[in-house]
């Protein structure tokens, strides 16, 4: 299985119609790929709060349109990243998109751990609530979206749903890149998957992005890691190796579950 992750490069010197222009002619030239991964809401910026309100879309708005022709167009499963949604009663959801090879929505998954504390996305934005997996031929991916990564917990329920290979658009800042790597590693080794981690390059809002896409198999080893520039990484994918990792080192079967809470 041959997966494309496309680090785009988020600057506040491209308009977002040029980008969406652009990253479809990117996603346009993966055809071969079976799976291509873009970042976290690369037509916006993930820091760029200040225009989230103004540039949301609906599920069928313009981002949708154009990676849902390039999709088709490329003959790929794309998870085409995420989007500043604009859902139900105006709230608005960071969600992200799957398309099968001839152009379909077939999942969306609303982030679940909003990022920002007191601000910016967790005060603008509506939490997810649902956890996603999602069925290719001979694997099933499982939906998280950048600060998700932190909270193992959610990994660990869409691995108990199947997923065999973890994927996670992410718009992470440079300042925080050593996490990034880290526990990009860690989901990939304590869950045996694959982690296909998909962030943005270039400077927004001011933060500097950490690039440095990586995509990690289900015993931690890096198979490939971009730089800090926009690139694109190409990678070769064993459908089995998981469910081979599991069998191998059977971890997961000595998990403890319903142990009883601490004594004082
Ligand atoms: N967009 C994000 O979720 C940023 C997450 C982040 O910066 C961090 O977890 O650190």
């Amino acid at each position: 299985m041959r997966a494309s992750l496309i680090q785009i490069a988020v600057d506040r010197d491209e308009s977002i119609d040029s980008r969406r222009q652009r990253v479809a002619a990117l996603v346009r030239e993966q055809r071969g790929a079976d799976l291509v991964v873009l970042p976290e809401l690369w037509p916006v910026g993930a820091f760029a709060y200040e225009s989230f309100e103004a540039e949301a879309e609906p599920l069928d708005g313009p981002t949708h349109d154009a990676m849902a022709k390039a999709a088709s167009d490329a003959g790929v499963w794309l998870h085409a990243g995420s989007v500043v949604e604009r859902g139900h009663e105006g709230r608005l959801y960071n969600t992200s998109l799957v398309y099968s090879p001839d152009g379909r929505l077939v999942s969306v998954y609303r982030k679940i751990h909003r990022f920002g504390f007191d601000k910016g996305e967790a005060v603008m934005m509506a939490a997810g609530e649902d956890l996603v997996t999602v069925r290719l031929p001979g694997t099933t991916l499982g939906l998280a979206t950048c600060y998700d990564l932190r909270f193992p917990e959610l990994f660990r329920g869409l691995v108990d749903a199947g997923a065999e290979v973890l994927v996670v658009p992410a718009g992470w800042p440079e300042r925080r890149r050593a996490h990034w790597t880290l526990l990009a590693r860690a989901r990939a080794v304590e869950n045996q998957a694959y982690v296909l981690a998909c962030g943005t390059a270039g400077t927004h809002a001011g933060v500097e992005q950490a690039g440095h896409s990586i995509v990690v198999d289900p015993w931690g080893e890096v198979l490939v890691e971009a730089g800090a520039a926009e690139e694109t990484l190409t990678v070769d994918l064993d459908p089995a190796k998981p469910s081979l990792t599991r069998e191998q080192f059977p971890a997961l079967k000595d998990r403890r579950l319903g142990l009883d809470a601490p004594r004082h």
